[in-house]
């Protein structure tokens, strides 16, 4: 059985009398940051001088100071910054800041793993990984429930790392919800898996393809929109719940007839054998390699690819029928 942690197991104490930075105040950075000072962690913001998240995050209560000075002040440094740009701003911004017995923080083990950032051997190095996106783990930790976490220990020179790593784990919510020891090995292999296969690439292209199916053949696109699109969530809120069996409880014996019968045509053998290949090609390096290139090369794929996908009907018709769903409102 997997080693889990809850609140019980995790003590807020150990990061008593600690000032943690956040570095970057996006996805995750806005979410982690204002949940820790709510649990009433000593935590500030770490942004490039002329940052435009400056005003939102002291809006937001939080103290900010530059990269360099932040990690300068803190004593456990979590960098929540995008994954391309952790190797250049830790050499140049965060490792002058870094001394002995201070802890190094990640959300994603991708940086350590494939070897872009190499810390000193006197720091702690752990990863707190919320599973889930960073404006979840901030509504949901408001409504007081939690996100399920990853927690890993790479580096141990304290000896405290795993404590300090629940008591960060518990500030931001994670424990209610379960925490699973794992390694940085297999958080980055299964989390780049998980988003390319299942819980992103597998489930746009699903989406669209079903869309474009329906489009195809002659349907109204607001027809196609909310059968492949928007009733997705009310399914997978179901499975979130009570698992895929619990989820066939509440769908038509047709629908069920049809999701055992029919879905084995769509993710057939040829998926299966398709989503080993992307395994290997994430655990032998060559995705990390490509996307490490892509970023050197300025973006050309990933540009051509995001502009192509924002223009595809799916998203005109949807921006349409969503804007009489007041509710919907996220930015
Ligand atoms: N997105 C998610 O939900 C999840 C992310 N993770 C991991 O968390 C980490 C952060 O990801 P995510 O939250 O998506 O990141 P974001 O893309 O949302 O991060 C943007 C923030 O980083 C700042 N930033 C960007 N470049 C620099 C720089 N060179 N110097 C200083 N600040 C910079 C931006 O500054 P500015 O405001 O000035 O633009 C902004 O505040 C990654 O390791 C990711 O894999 C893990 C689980 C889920
Ligand atoms: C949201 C999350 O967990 C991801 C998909 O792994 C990510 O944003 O990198
Ligand atoms: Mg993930
Ligand atoms: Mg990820």
């Amino acid at each position: 059985m997997a080693k889990m942690f809850y609140d019980d197991d995790a003590n807020l104490s150990y990061l008593e009398g600690k000032k943690v930075a956040v570095i970057g105040y996006g996805s995750q950075g806005h979410a982690q940051a204002q949940n820790l000072k709510d649990s009433g962690v000593d935590v500030i913001v770490g942004l490039r001088a002329d940052s435009a998240s400056w005003a939102k995050a002291e809006e937001d209560g939080l103290k900010v100071y530059t990269v360099p000075e932040a990690a300068q002040m803190a004593d456990v440094i979590q960098i929540l910054i995008p994954d391309e740009k952790q190797a250049e701003t830790y050499k140049k911004e965060i490792l002058p800041g870094l001394a002995p017995g201070k802890a190094l923080v990640f959300s994603h083990g991708f940086n350590i793993h494939f070897g872009q950032i190499k810390p000193p051997a006197d720091v702690d190095v752990f990863m707190v990984a919320p599973k889930g996106p960073g404006h979840m783990v901030r509504r949901l930790y408001k409504e007081g429930i939690g996100i399920p976490g990853l927690i890993a220990v790479h580096q141990n020179a304290t000896g405290k790392a795993m404590e300090l790593g629940l008591a960060y784990a518990k500030g931001i919510g994670c424990t209610r919800a379960g925490v699973l020891l794992t390694t940085f090995k297999e958080e980055t292999e299964t989390d780049l898996f998980g988003e390319q296969c299942v819980l992103c690439g597998g489930l746009t292209e699903l989406v669209r393809a079903g869309f474009d199916t329906l489009v195809e053949a002659g349907y109204q696109p607001e027809s196609a929109y909310f059968e492949c699109l928007h009733e997705l969530k009310l399914i997978v809120d179901l499975m979130y719940e009570d698992g895929i069996a619990g989820m066939r409880y509440s769908i038509s014996d047709t629908a069920e007839y049809g999701d055992m019968v029919i879905g084995r045509r769509i993710i057939n053998e040829e998926t299966r054998k398709e989503m080993k290949k992307i395994l290997r090609e994430i655990q032998d390096g060559s995705f990390a390699k490509e996307w490490i290139l892509e970023n050197q090369a300025g973006r050309p794929r990933y540009n051509a690819i995001k502009r192509m996908d924002e223009q595809h009907l799916v998203e005109t018709v949807g921006k349409e029928l969503r804007s009489y769903m007041p509710w919907l409102k996220r930015r």
